[in-house]
């Protein structure tokens, strides 16, 4: 009986279906960032809060202004000045004839239903329009209005932007920059979100060493590549990461750093010792309480994964140890994971994927497997780049999308159109 192998598609489904999003908590807006929200959120008051000048200039009584001409300015007594942040009694009140110096930003005052930009007066200097608003109120001179401004020009309305009781923002939505500044608008100092994945990634592999914990290799050894990959991709794709450096193919020693970071991970992430090698490190230290699998997919194919028993109860991702084999399977199962634990919607969870024409031949791919080949994306066109070896770091790190070699294609003809994993 040959052994049983898993689709990409069946294996994806498998990992999704034992994610659930992280439970929400109140946090402070700057915690916010990228979350998504996990409440609906409506205004408690107006925004703005009250009728406000949207220009440096003059308040004034529209009807007083209606015949303003260049060769016929009509003069208003100055009643007095409205900074912004002034409010309530200290406002000056606009009585026919008259008109208060108002900044942008500054309420309307009362008597007041329009406001003339400074460039239209003589900003009560006496001569023709000026550029700015002169630094003090004058010595009393009446100020000219050279234009008429209708009822409500240069003002802005309270509740123009939102009503007092509207809903902003409903739950779901994720909080990118423009919507931090709306919560903050509306006067809200933390809110409801799912928080981020936390996420812990080791390297397993006694060949590994710390990049930079030694001048120079010994022979046999490599330097750890892995963690340093997986947990910046584990934070793209919106995790809170602890890297652990490498374990040695040692299970105890394995068990003991995977408890040490699963109690405080929603995911734990290990590359290598996952295949049929005879120090296979995950395998041994896991066999039993995980599934190890086989998935028809090049690179990439041993896989690992599990939900790790109580206390810890974090989901486990055993990747094979190849640095690409890590890496895709990394953006095919793990990232779509994270981001169902960060409450995206099932629409954001995988990389977008755009169809385009190969700019190359694929010369060879493994039939009954799907194929994830390296590759340059440009306008509706992809070139692959490096090979299939699952050791090619240089060619990954050339790479910004993945060709899909569909599993009955075993070589395509340049000009076929293929699906492309944006990688972004
Ligand atoms: N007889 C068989 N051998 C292999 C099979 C198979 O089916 N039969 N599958 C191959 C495939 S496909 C892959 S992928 C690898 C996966 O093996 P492991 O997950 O057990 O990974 P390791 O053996 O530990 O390492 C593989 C390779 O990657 C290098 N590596 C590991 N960790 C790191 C790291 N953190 N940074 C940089 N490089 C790393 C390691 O030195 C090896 O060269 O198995 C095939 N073999
Ligand atoms: O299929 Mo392995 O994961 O490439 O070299």
């Amino acid at each position: 009986m040959s052994e049983r192998v898993w689709s990409v598609d069946e294996h994806l489904a498998d990992v999704l279906a034992e994610a659930r999003p992280r439970a929400a908590a109140e946090v402070p807006l700057e915690k916010a960032q990228g979350r998504v929200l996990a409440e609906e959120v409506t205004a408690s008051g107006d925004l703005p809060p009250f009728d406000n000048s949207s220009m440096d200039g003059y308040a004034v009584r529209a009807a007083d202004v209606a015949g303003a001409a260049a060769d016929a300015p009509v003069a208003l007594r100055v009643a007095g000045e409205v900074p912004a942040g002034a409010g309530g009694a200290g406002l000056p009140k606009v009585e026919p004839g008259c008109c208060a110096r108002i900044m942008t930003g500054a309420p309307l005052p009362p008597g007041a239903d329009a406001v003339v930009p400074v460039e239209w007066t003589d900003g009560g200097l006496g001569g023709g329009e000026v550029a700015a608003m002169p630094a003090v109120a004058g010595d009393g001179l009446p100020v000219r209005v050279f234009r008429p401004a209708a009822e409500g020009a240069h003002v802005r309305g309270a509740g123009g932007d939102v009503a007092a009781g509207q809903s902003v923002l409903a739950a779901g939505a994720v909080l990118g920059a423009p919507r931090l500044g709306l919560l903050a608008a509306v006067g809200r100092g933390s809110v409801r979100v799912v928080p981020r994945p936390r996420v812990a990634v080791l390297s397993t592999g006694s060949e590994l060493v710390a990049p930079g914990a030694a001048a120079e290799l010994e022979p046999g050894r490599i330097w750890d590549s892995n963690s340093y990959a997986l947990a910046a991709a584990a934070r793209e794709a919106g995790a809170s990461v602890v890297r652990v450096g490498a374990v040695p193919d040692e299970p105890g020693a394995l068990r003991a750093a995977v408890a040490r970071v699963a109690a405080d991970a929603d995911v734990v992430v290990t590359s290598g010792g996952v295949s049929v090698g005879a120090y296979d490190v995950v395998k041994a230290a896991f066999e039993g309480e995980l599934s190890f699998r086989k998935v028809a997919m090049q690179p990439g194919k041993p896989q690992g994964f599990g939900r790790l028993g109580a206390p810890a109860d974090a989901l486990f991702f055993g990747l094979p140890g190849n640095p690409v084999s890590a890496y895709v399977s990394f953006e095919l199962f793990v990232r779509p994971v994270l981001r169902k634990l960060a409450g995206l919607p099932e629409g954001e969870w995988g990389r977008p994927v755009v169809r385009a024409r190969l700019a190359s031949e694929v010369g060879r791919s493994p039939a009954g497997r799907r194929q994830f080949l390296r590759a340059r994306y440009e306008a509706g066109t992809v070139t692959p780049v490096g090979g299939a070896g699952s050791h090619l770091v240089a060619a990954l790190a050339q790479a910004d999308a993945l060709v899909v070699v569909e599993e009955a294609a075993t070589s395509l003809a340049a000009g076929t159109e293929v699906d492309v994993v944006l990688l972004g």
